[in-house]
């Protein structure tokens, strides 16, 4: 039966017109049927699934109704498993099979005790009993017995099981070298050919992929340095261009406060460089150089006052960051970021999905939760996120975390009901605690330059930011902007984001980043 069960699988749809052979026929109806014995889930447990097993007895239990049609005889009413009817490669038709016994003769395969054709269909009613059985782990199906295979071995020799095959010829670890693989229209189908989940081989020539040399990761700063690459190179050229061969005088001074008030520094940094400059080197010869590294040395002073870490009060349970800003400027993924260090450190952390005007972001946090083994708290799309953040906190409280992470929307397009949703969040976590929020940090968009300024003034006005994050620094970043914010509003600088990965989260460190934007190593 089990070479019947192969034929099925293979011929399933045949007889029907070119287009309802498309695999999508006949997986829309396994997928879409109602769940029961033959629901989309059960026929696709996870490898690890324990329940595994027992799901599989289905597939030589009478087919249900709604799943597969029900077919002429009891062996040919056989449900395909749905590993066979979804994913990329559909149902296989007969016609490629076909294909590739006509190519046979003039692609010999390598001698191997294992199928070269497609298995002949054996006689026998046993067509309920033996089901096709997969192992745990999914790797294979073990039900084709291989002395059932034309020319698989001789009769009661036992033949370890093979991977399935979707066409014979393989070689002994399951990949022919030479037979291609032809589609239903004859073509040489390897340049379509899906790659293949475990347990599956093809004798589509496949070319073999080059080993990859593993890639070296980038350090934090040698992604800064990427990130900030722009502005000072920038800056850097521009610099050396008008230090060439030039006296230091009022000229080229006034030449770089434009240049680096037009590298978003702000014109209070600007002019700290030039006066420095001034009056180390006024009148005398100034290399690039030189100027680069007073540049760094004035950035560094701004930002050092800035760069904090992040003070957590534990004696709150939970500290509440309420984490405000822009959309997109990295919210959600920064609350991923902070509540891995936070958890990985061993502190209860709670994350609560205050974004409840895009799904989007309800599931997004969701997953950074589970991801960071985080606390998760949500309500529908479109809920009042005041009420949610009270229930957080009533929560967190509860459950003794030791910090409550809360994400906000940020449209600003709507500013007055964005302030006002703001503003009653923060009153309404302020009736729980007095002091809470404890932290509220902003997420600012390294790439968005000059207008991350205005958004400071904004939100710190609707929300009293007192801290901020910087994301996206390893992009086409334009950090100079950061050193104007800081210069100007004084806020601690917590961290930095430098790529979207759980771990792209530094602590900000005033001199790297006056380096990284000087074009100078750390
Ligand atoms: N390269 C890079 N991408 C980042 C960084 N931080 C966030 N992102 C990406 O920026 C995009 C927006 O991030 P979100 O976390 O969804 O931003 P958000 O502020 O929560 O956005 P809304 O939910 O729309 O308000 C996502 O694609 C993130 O992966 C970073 O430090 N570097």
């Amino acid at each position: 039966m089990a070479l019947s069960f192969i034929k099925k699988v293979f011929t399933f749809g045949k007889e029907k017109p070119a287009e309802e052979q498309a695999p999508e026929a006949s997986q829309t109806k396994v997928l879409e049927a109602e769940p029961g014995p033959h629901s989309h889930e059960e026929h696709l447990p996870l490898a690890s699934d324990p329940a595994f097993p027992e799901q599989l007895d289905i597939a030589g239990a009478a087919p249900a109704a709604d799943a597969v049609e029900p077919s002429e005889d009891a062996e040919d009413a056989a449900i395909l498993p749905a590993a066979y009817q979804i994913g990329d490669l559909g149902v296989i038709p007969l016609s490629l099979l076909e294909a590739e016994a006509e190519a046979e003769p003039e692609t010999p395969a390598k001698e191997t005790p294992t199928a070269k054709t497609p298995p002949s269909v054996s006689s026998g009613d046993q067509a309920a009993d033996e089901a096709p059985v997969f192992d745990a782990s999914h790797d294979e199906v073990t039900d084709i017995r291989p002395e059932e295979i034309s020319g698989a071995a001789e009769e009661g020799q036992t033949v370890p099981p093979q991977p399935i095959s979707l066409l014979g010829g393989e070689t002994p670890g399951g990949v022919a070298e030479d037979a291609p693989l032809r589609d239903a229209d004859g073509e040489d189908a390897s340049k379509t050919q899906p790659l293949l989940p475990k347990g599956f081989a093809t004798t589509a020539k496949t070319t073999e992929a080059e080993p990859i040399a593993p890639y070296p990761k980038l350090t934090w700063f040698q992604r800064l340095r990427a990130g900030l690459a722009r502005t000072s190179s920038q800056l850097t050229g521009q610099i050396s261009a008008l230090f060439t061969k030039r006296k230091l005088d009022d000229d080229t001074l006034q030449d770089l406060e434009d240049l680096l008030i037009q590298a978003d520094l702000g014109v209070e940094t600007a002019m700290r460089v030039t006066d420095t400059l001034a009056s180390e080197r006024y009148g005398k010869d100034v290399t690039g150089e030189d100027v680069s590294r007073i540049m760094a040395s004035e950035i560094a002073k701004v930002l050092k006052p800035v760069a904090k870490p992040l003070q957590l009060d534990l004696t709150h349970k939970p500290h509440v960051i309420l984490v405000v800003g822009v959309n997109g400027t990295g919210k959600t993924t920064t609350i991923g970021k902070l509540a891995a260090k936070l958890s990985g450190a061993g502190l209860k952390v709670m994350v609560a999905a205050g974004d409840t005007f895009r799904a989007a972001a309800i599931e997004q946090l969701k997953i950074w939760a589970d991801r960071t083994k985080s606390e998760f708290i949500g309500t529908k799309l479109g809920a009042d996120a005041a009420g949610l953040a009270y229930d957080a906190f009533e929560q967190a409280k509860a459950k003794k975390c030791d910090v409550l992470i809360i994400d906000t929307a940020g449209r600003l397009q709507n500013k007055a009901e964005l302030m006002a949703e703001l503003e009653k969040i923060v009153r309404v976590l302020g009736k729980l605690d007095p002091d809470a929020p404890h932290t509220v940090l902003q997420t600012l968009d390294a790439t968005t330059g000059q207008n991350a300024l205005n958004q400071v003034e904004i939100f710190r006005n609707i929300a009293g930011v007192n801290g901020l994050i910087m994301t996206k620094l390893d992009g086409t970043a334009r950090g100079g902007i950061l050193v104007a914010i800081s210069a100007k509003h004084k806020l601690p600088v917590y961290f930095i984001g430098v790529g979207e990965g759980v771990d792209d989260l530094e602590p900000f460190e005033a001199e790297d980043f006056a380096h990284a934007i000087a074009g100078l190593g750390q």
